[in-house]
């Protein structure tokens, strides 16, 4: 049966025409039959009882109630004027409906004799028992009861929908009338085993329930089906990206040589942890094999990726072929670059930086190296891929920070050219549900245990006005010889909010502890600038080093052993926990005291209460996910998350788990969906999902 009903354009919909379907696919991008179906309500009103008027009751529940319009009057009031209709209830009683705002357009929407339905809440005033601006309906208009005496959907709204009458109403009719003329035309696209084993509604009884439901619990099945099938279509590419990954060739390495072994026993002042041996067995694993390798190597704050990710460098250094070391902004490359220094410079290496603001000549100087195989790392941004920097044998690439870069940029990133070895790092712990869906077609290391003699760093919140014992307890600190961040969420001073920015506070500071250096670094500073402020805190010159948030990643200075951060309610609660993770990289006990009035943000003060209950990343990130919603997590934008209609990452996680088993699965079996059982699911994938990139979100 053919389903090409379902590309029709909305335009030509029955109720909707031009002036609305302009503004359907504008507002929520509704173009098609087949997004038709599919703008899901926002939420259900219960409207299943209908209560008898003579048994109202005053009460806070929303209520629905069926009569007869006996009079409609304007009545004069004080200072308003408001309008009353009476109702007689099918079975006898009276009630009022008082409208004290739209009064005349109200009032031309009844006649006396009309059948209607009220919904709202119900007050008693002396005898009267009356609901102020309730919902209403019509029922004497011909068709079926759509907005009463059932589950009634509402639809996602706004001024631009109502001003074409695109009301919940309105769209309810739409629908209801393409049900009608094509519900029965809808086929299913789920293979029976999936349907059988995975136990979903039928596709079309779903569509149709989602909108018209006939019970809670067939509302409920429902959304299950339509969620699985969304989450599935998600997974299936993912699958599909993973199956064509283990075919792309890459580069062969040869075992582990003198660079990674040296780098490994002599450079290191310490053992790798288990975790870390485990993660890098499993790269050496990967990129001997002559398929490409992309793996993510997740850790939290401090658990030693960067040496990992190193050390792999160091093996693609000893089978010739050089590393990309990638960072999501100059500052940040321009630490790891820093920190890359120490570590290869001992084996007589050195690595590259090439970013934006550098001078000509440095830039000059940088390339060629990179291009004539000299220097083993380039050390940037993604622009040094992006922008044609030539290698002259590129054999790996490492992501840091990979959560910024969206699954369509990973597809596109290595389109032309050769194939590296991908490495992605990521410090941000992140709720398995997310990471199943940025990542899903990756293979992951997990850096599970932190370095030995780690004590947990204990975190406090602090009132402004216990800044004196605060400064005390820094003054200890400083006393033993440790060192500490204070950090601020401004650069300069904002008139309006009287906030401390950094570089009063850095003043007040050098007051206050004479005796020791105080250092400043924020975003406006030179490279070079920063950079030498950087080292100097980081070779102990330096006691106290004030800062904007350049320093949240990357940073690594075990000697520091206090986080002081100023305004911490302006924070993020993965960004406090980058911060926090500055401190406690060493044997020594760790503080991080937070600097807060929360008294105005709830928000403000779950985040902090979370800060001060755990050290546990992924805690962290679960609670940063319940506080703001996946779409927030890592800021819509820059997420390059998928934009989900109807399923929640927050709170469908076992729905996401089945609907990846069946896409692997299904790819497993029939890797090109070739086989007859597959054909009408291959159709639907590649017509409303694939084509769309599946709404995966660019990113950039
Ligand atoms: N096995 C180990 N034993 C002791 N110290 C270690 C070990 N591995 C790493 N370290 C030290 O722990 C600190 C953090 O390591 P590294 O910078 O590799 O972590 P990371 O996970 O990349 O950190 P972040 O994500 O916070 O930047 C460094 O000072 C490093 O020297």
């Amino acid at each position: 049966m053919s389903e090409d009903f379902l590309q029709q354009d909305v335009r030509y919909v029955k109720g909707v025409g031009e002036k609305r379907a302009d503004v359907w696919a504008e507002q929520h991008g509704v173009r098609t039959v087949h997004d038709l179906l599919r703008f899901y309500p926002r939420r259900y009103l219960d409207r299943t009882t209908v209560t008898p008027v003579r048994q109202l009751q005053e009460g806070p529940d929303s209520v629905t109630v069926v009569g007869t319009v006996r009079s409609v009057n304007v009545v004069p009031g004080n200072n308003q004027k408001r309008l009353e209709i009476i109702l007689e209830g099918e079975q006898g009683g009276r009630m009022k409906g008082t409208w004290f705002q739209g009064v005349w357009w109200v009032r031309k929407a009844f006649d006396e004799g009309d059948r209607v339905a009220f919904h709202g809440t119900v007050e008693k005033y002396g005898r009267w028992h009356s609901m102020t601006h309730p919902d209403f309906d019509r029922l004497n208009d011909e068709g079926p009861l759509l907005d009463t005496g059932r589950i009634v959907p509402l639809y996602p709204g706004g001024e631009a929908m109502s001003n074409v009458g695109l009301t919940s109403r309105t769209v309810r009719r739409v629908l209801y009338d393409l049900f009608k003329e094509h519900g029965l035309k809808l086929t299913e696209t789920m293979p029976d085993w999936i349907m059988d084993g995975y136990d979903l509604m039928e596709g079309r009884v779903a569509l149709r329930a989602i909108h018209f439901p006939k019970t809670q619990q067939e509302l409920s099945r429902a959304r299950r089906r339509l969620k699985f099938e969304e989450l599935f279509f998600i997974q299936l590419l993912l699958a599909q990206m993973h199956e064509q990954q283990e075919e792309v060739a890459g580069p062969a390495f040869d075992d582990p040589g003198a660079y990674t072994r040296e780098f490994v026993r002599e450079v290191l002042p310490f053992e790798l942890t288990g975790a870390q041996t485990r993660a890098l067995r499993e790269i050496i694993g990967d990129v001997q094999t002559g398929t490409q390798m992309n793996r993510l190597l997740q850790g939290d704050v401090g658990s030693g990726k960067t040496v990992v990710a190193v050390a792999a460098m160091m093996h693609a250094y000893d089978s010739g072929y050089q590393s990309a070391f990638m960072a999501p902004t100059e500052i940040l490359a321009e630490q790891h670059h820093a920190n890359l220094q120490d570590y290869l410079q001992p084996l007589g290496l050195e690595p590259r930086l090439l970013i934006g603001s550098q001078t000509k000549a440095e830039r000059e100087a940088a390339l060629q190296a990179v291009r004539s195989g000299a220097s083993p790392v380039a050390v940037g941004t993604h622009a040094l891929i992006q922008d044609e920097v030539a290698f002259d044998r590129l054999g790996l690439a490492v992501v840091d920070e990979q959560h910024r870069f969206g699954v369509a940029q990973r597809a596109e990133m290595f389109e032309k050219g050769e194939r590296p070895h991908m490495l992605l790092m990521t410090a941000t712990p992140i709720p398995r549900s997310l990471a199943l869906t940025l990542y899903g077609d990756l293979d992951v290391s997990k850096i599970d245990e932190m370095p030995p003699g780690r004590k947990p760093v204990e975190t406090r919140l602090r009132a402004e006005k216990r800044r004196g014992e605060v400064y005390a307890f820094l003054n200890d600190r400083l006393e033993q010889g440790e060192q500490a961040f204070v950090v601020y969420p401004l650069v300069e001073e904002s008139e309006k909010m009287d906030l401390k920015d950094a570089e009063s506070g850095a003043q007040e500071l050098q007051e206050k502890f004479p005796d020791y250096t105080v250092g400043l670094v924020h975003g406006q500073l030179s490279a070079d600038d920063k950079d030498a402020t950087m080292r100097r805190f980081k070779e102990g010159d330096i006691d106290l080093l004030v800062a904007t948030t350049v320093i949240e990643v990357g940073v690594d200075v075990p000697n520091a052993t206090v986080m002081l951060v100023e305004h911490a309610e302006r924070f993020g609660l993965s960004q406090l926990h980058q911060l926090r993770g500055r401190v406690g990289r060493s044997d020594q006990q760790s503080y991080c005291v937070l600097m807060a009035s929360y008294k105005r943000s709830q928000e403000a003060k779950q985040r902090l209460e979370a800060m001060a209950r755990t050290n546990d990343g992924f805690e962290i990130s679960e609670t940063d996910l319940q506080i703001r919603g996946a779409g927030d997590f890592f800021g819509t934008r820059q997420s390059g998350m998928p934009d989900l209609k109807i399923a929640d990452l927050t709170e469908d996680d076992e729905i996401l788990e089945v609907a990846r088993e069946a896409a692997f699965a299904l790819i497993e079996k029939d890797p090109h969906l070739r086989a007859d059982e597959h054909e009408r699911l291959r159709r639907r994938y590649q017509e409303d999902y694939a084509e769309h990139g599946l709404g995966f979100a660019r990113v950039g």
